[in-house]
């Protein structure tokens, strides 16, 4: 069976780790093998990566080549076997995350992200790209408000509203590029986010449409 690359996208606060187990089950109970993963990590390397891409402050640059080192360890050891396998992958975050942070929140180059992108995910016959993305769509206020007590902020979620409205513009930019972008409503309940989840993956033929998974 052919793989699936799945990721989930969103500024902080939007609602993407809410569903993840609801995904699992969902593909599970299509009979599909699941890895479960996130960036950036994934990896032992990664993981290590990420501890100091969220804890250290550094130039945009230096983030970058970081979040992209870590990307190349986990799509060699994790993403890349996994798909060959046939395992549904589902990734929170991955690449648009980059741009969307580093570029459009940072103000970093998207030219050089681009190019970072290409040796990172390069593969035989075109660039590895996800096969879907769930973009969790909310207004970064209501984002804040969500997060607001929920948890410790990391460097990223401290950063004031106006770093997450160039985010999501990165975001909605991005989406309007590429048809494997699905945006979900993220302002609404959770159990009508889930809706709009499974609608979107039986709209595109991912799972049948009365696989009947609750969030
Ligand atoms: N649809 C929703 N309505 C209200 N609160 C929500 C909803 N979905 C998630 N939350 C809450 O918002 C916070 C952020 O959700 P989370 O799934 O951790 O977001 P993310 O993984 O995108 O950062 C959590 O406290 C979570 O319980
Ligand atoms: C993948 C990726 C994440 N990030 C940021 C976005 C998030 O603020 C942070 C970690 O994402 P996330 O795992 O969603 O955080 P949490 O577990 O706290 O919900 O890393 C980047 O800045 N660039 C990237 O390429």
């Amino acid at each position: 069976m052919k793989g699936l690359f799945l990721t989930l996208e969103g500024i902080d606060g939007a609602g993407k780790s809410s569903h993840i187990d609801a995904l699992e089950a969902l593909f599970k109970a299509q009979g599909r093998a699941v890895t479960r993963t996130r960036e950036p990590g994934g990896t032992p390397l990664a993981e290590s990566l990420r501890t100091m891409i969220l804890e250290q402050p550094m130039d945009p640059l230096t983030e970058s080549l970081l979040v992209f080192a870590a990307r190349r360890d986990h799509v060699v050891r994790v993403i890349d076997p996994a798909l060959a396998r046939g395992d549904v992958v589902l990734c929170d975050r991955f690449t648009d995350a980059t741009f969307a942070y580093q570029g459009a929140g940072r103000g970093f180059d998207p030219a050089v992200l681009s190019t970072l992108e290409a040796w990172v995910q390069a593969a035989p016959q075109a660039l590895l790209q996800p096969d879907i993305t769930l973009w969790f769509d909310l207004p970064p206020e209501t984002a804040a408000e969500r997060l607001a007590g929920a948890r410790l902020p990391d460097k990223f979620e401290s950063q004031p509203v106006e770093f997450f409205r160039r985010v999501a513009a990165g975001y909605a930019a991005r989406a309007a590029a590429a048809p494997r972008f699905a945006r979900i409503d993220a302002s609404r309940s959770r159990e009508q986010v889930w809706q709009q989840v499974e609608a979107v993956l039986a709209e595109r033929g991912l799972v049948a449409a009365d696989s009947g998974a609750r969030a």
